[in-house]
């Protein structure tokens, strides 16, 4: 069969590369309100419940069937049309946003509210369908090579944005304006539809040379277009049920919970938003260095390693590989003990942590459940962390446990979504993939509509008699209650993922064998 521009993995990472960074902008977007939910109070005038219907209202028009629709569209229109709209769309919602915030529709509270829920509801739509677009790429250019790794990738690409936008947000706005965070997060996008228009080439070059050698182009693929009777197949299948409710009530648990996470440091342990003495970029410098520092390291453990003879490391390797990587680890702590010790009592930034760690244990998670099996167990695990996170973060008051919370949550945050993605292409097949993701998409927007609002709704509510305290800063939000929520969500995505289980067991989908991604 005559090559395509397929064949050449060079060319398939570069694809990744280009057509990623619209996730990591858009995920960044999406993301960095939580930064600076204080400042955005203080300089909007806005309570936490409006602050929450701001963040609630990217899901506006994608719970009435939005992503659906997207998803239509997208297999009539194709990737290069679809994206360039969608795309296009979540750009000029974030200009929108931008344009709000800096007061250009009016620097009235309700103006500045109006137009900032605006631009998230348009950017909302677009993000979603940018995400299910960024997938169907992501299988045009990887079916038959190394799909699951590629998507474990674009997640963390996705995840890089939401944890670097929260972390240099309060940064941005350190000049004692807000603005500067919006335009930068909007030029983002912008930057990411550059890099789109020129996927674009290698797009319509890939398509030449599959219609020239006989291999059908994406426009022309009947099996992937919607059907309503294949939707109506899907929702009445027990697994899938499940499993959408779970990614509904799972997903309600966390996201919503990153756009307060580094308020509830704040408020519950004192963190702060700004940065300590030491100076940002010296602090910055030394965390790159010192990351550079023990890749070299590794690199010259791996390649010592390599040149072991095989008799020797037969037995114990693991062992020593585990000793030699701990002892590494420790090491970059105790360089970097001086930067950790300041982003520690920073609330953005060590909520940034939780996202940042998931770029990591998602694609571990995922080669578990390759290798052994065991998704719909481990996402039961994934959901009595979450409990096990929440409980930390609310009715307890010590900080080791505040922190003990927020890395449960991380791993929670990579376990359930390493499992679970590749669990969906197990029960649904592969031409009504798209069908499936719209679907539990549109699902998750609805528990993210409930809980973005209902979070921000429950802290005004519960913190009442001392509002105008807290305006003053001398009184601090109490967080327990809303938290509590969310660890009941919890118990209910580990019950969820219990019936998924025995569905399964019922159905024959095999979900706890290993090889899901094959
Ligand atoms: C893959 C999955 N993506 C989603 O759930 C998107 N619908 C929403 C992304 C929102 C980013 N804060 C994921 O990110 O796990």
């Amino acid at each position: 069969m005559q090559k395509t521009l397929r064949d050449s993995a060079a060319l398939r990472w570069l694809v990744l590369i280009l057509i990623s960074s619209l996730l990591f902008s858009t995920y960044w977007f999406y993301d960095f309100y939580g930064g600076i939910k204080g400042l955005m109070e203080r300089e909007m005038g806005i309570s936490s419940e409006e602050y929450g219907r701001i963040m609630s209202s990217t899901t506006f028009a994608n719970v009435i069937g939005m992503i659906i629709l997207g998803g239509i569209i997208l297999d009539r229109w194709g990737i290069r049309l679809a994206g360039l709209v969608f795309g296009g769309l979540s750009f000029l919602g974030a200009i929108i946003s931008a344009a709000a915030v800096a007061g250009w529709f009016g620097d009235d509270k309700s103006t500045m509210l109006i137009w900032s829920i605006t631009g998230r509801v348009l950017f909302g739509i677009g993000m979603e369908v940018v995400c299910v677009m960024v997938t169907r790429t992501i299988v045009k250019w990887f079916m038959g090579y190394e799909m699951a790794l590629a998507m474990a990738l674009n997640i963390g690409f996705g995840r890089l944005g939401t944890a670097m936008g929260m972390a240099v947000a309060p940064d941005l706005a350190a000049g004692g304006s807000i603005s500067p965070a919006f335009s930068f997060a909007a030029i983002l996008i912008g930057i990411s539809l550059v890099f789109f228009i020129i996927y674009i080439f290698f797009d319509l070059k890939i398509d030449k040379q599959r219609s020239e050698s006989g291999i059908v182009t994406e426009g022309e693929v009947d099996e992937e277009k919607f059907r309503f009777a294949d939707f109506r197949k899907l929702i009445t299948n027990r697994s899938f049920i499940y499993i959408a409710l779970l990614c509904m009530v799972f997903y309600s648990a966390v996201f919503p919970l990153l756009a307060y996470a580094p308020d509830l440091l704040v408020n519950k342990y004192g963190f702060s938003y700004e940065m300590g003495s030491q100076g940002e970029f010296a602090m910055f410098g030394s965390a790159v260095l010192g990351t550079a520092f023990i890749f070299v390291l590794l690199l010259i453990f791996g390649l010592s390693f390599s040149m072991i003879p095989r008799s020797l490391k037969k037995n114990g390797h693991k062992l020593l590989s585990f000793m030699v990587i701990s002892v590494l680890f420790l090491g970059y702590v105790y360089i970097l003990r001086d930067v950790f010790s300041e982003w520690l009592v920073n609330g953005p930034k060590t909520a940034s942590l939780i996202p940042m760690g998931t770029i990591l244990f998602t694609p571990i998670f995922g080669s578990i459940v390759d290798k052994r099996g065991k998704a719909a167990t481990l996402m039961m695990i994934g959901s009595a962390l979450l409990v096990f996170a929440y409980l930390s973060l609310s009715v307890f008051n010590h900080v080791y446990l505040g922190y003990l919370g927020l890395i449960s949550l991380g791993i929670a945050f990579s376990l359930v979504p390493a499992a679970m993605w590749p669990a969906v292409a197990r029960i649904v097949a592969e031409n009504r993939l798209g069908t499936a993701y719209g679907t539990m998409f549109t699902l998750q927007n609805w528990g993210l509509a409930a809980f973005f609002w209902g979070i921000g709704a429950l802290l005004d509510f519960v913190n009442r008699h001392r509002l105008s305290d807290i305006e003053a800063e001398t009184a601090a939000y109490d967080y327990t209650i809303p938290v509590l929520m969310l660890a009941l969500l919890g118990v209910i995505s580990a019950w969820l993922a219990y019936k998924l289980k025995q569905a399964d067991k019922l159905q024959g989908y095999g979900l706890e064998n290993p090889g899901i991604t094959q």
